[in-house]
């Protein structure tokens, strides 16, 4: 029986080509043939535009939704993270894989003791307003510089300016073996949602490919980037608000940690519970509720103004 090879559409950073070989590697155990297809996106293309002023919504993974809906690739690896909360298209995440590790880390080149000197104004690029709003919470006195580019771009701008430091995520870096660029591992930076996580994208209707697909998916991650991302949605934030969220799974308990800052990092709001695996279906919304009600408001009539 010869069977057509499963396409997988993929953007060509040799981040996101990890990331599909990742899932055709485990396609592969399971007796399929695979195939990478290679896709540009908008956000990649243009790195003159801030992040932060392209729409946010999608720039990452418009080009390759428009392959799967033309029939181009079958299926799409994402990192979840990059993925929007509301899709009006007919396609819809196959699958979660497990985790890798979540946390945000600094890549330092000249080291961390300036962290210390609370009298050193200190200079760090991040393109990403969660970071930048937490960063500055904990570092007043530092000045944020934006930064734009894959992981790789990004490591090289860092050695040709003389920033003290950039935010990476460690799953990025790590991923494609660049780990020992990480100085510090930032345990109290509350990562973006779905931080670590990779998406398989599949179109609605394609039964055939839901079965195969599904069989890639880790329940434990599934949940926690679920929680984490219905509150993403009910803070109507998009990927590029001052808002993290994070679950983890121990001993059969759902432990959430949300946050939203205004975008100097002046303002907080924090959101922190623990519950059993079988009554954490709500937490995403519950901790969305509380900020709100708490004053959080704020943060997203802020990002609405500002279009950040
Ligand atoms: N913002 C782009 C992006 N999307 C996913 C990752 C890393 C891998 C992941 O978090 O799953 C990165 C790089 C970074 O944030 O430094």
């Amino acid at each position: 029986m010869s069977k057509s090879p499963i396409r997988i559409g993929t953007r060509d950073s040799q981040l996101a080509t990890w990331q599909a070989k990742q899932v055709a590697g485990k396609l592969q155990k399971q007796g399929h043939e695979t195939e990478l297809v290679f896709v540009k996106s908008e956000g990649d293309l243009d790195l003159s535009t801030p992040l932060t002023e392209m729409g946010g919504k999608g720039v990452f993974t418009k080009a390759l939704d428009e392959a799967q809906l033309s029939g181009q690739v079958d299926i799409a690896v994402h990192s979840f993270k990059d993925l929007p909360t509301e899709n009006p298209l007919p396609l819809k995440v196959g699958a979660i894989l497990d985790r890798a590790d979540p946390r945000d880390t600094l890549v330092a080149p000249g080291g961390t003791d300036f962290l210390d000197d609370t009298s050193y104004q200190a200079t760090i690029a991040t393109g990403s307003n969660r970071r930048r709003a937490q960063w500055l919470h904990r570092y007043p006195h530092h000045e944020v510089v934006d930064i734009r580019g894959n992981v790789n771009t990004r490591l090289k701008k860092v050695e040709d300016n003389d920033w003290d430091g950039a935010i990476f995520a460690a799953a990025g870096l790590q991923r494609i073996d660049l780990g020992h660029h990480i100085s510090q591992y930032l345990d109290w930076m509350v990562s973006a949602a779905a931080q670590g996580a990779m998406a398989v994208m599949i179109r609605e209707e394609d039964e055939n490919m839901q079965e195969i697909i599904e069989a890639l998916n880790h329940d434990e991650t599934a949940l926690c980037t679920t929680i984490e991302r219905d509150f993403l949605h009910d803070m109507e934030a998009g990927c590029s608000a001052p808002v993290g969220a994070y679950a983890f799974i121990e001993d059969g308990q759902v432990h959430f940690k949300a946050v939203a800052l205004t975008l100097d990092g002046s303002e907080r709001y924090d959101y922190e519970e623990t519950v059993a695996v079988g009554e954490a279906s709500d937490l995403g919304h519950a901790a969305a509720q509380d900020l709100l009600s708490q004053g959080a408001i704020k943060v997203i009539e802020e990002m609405k103004s500002d279009r950040r």
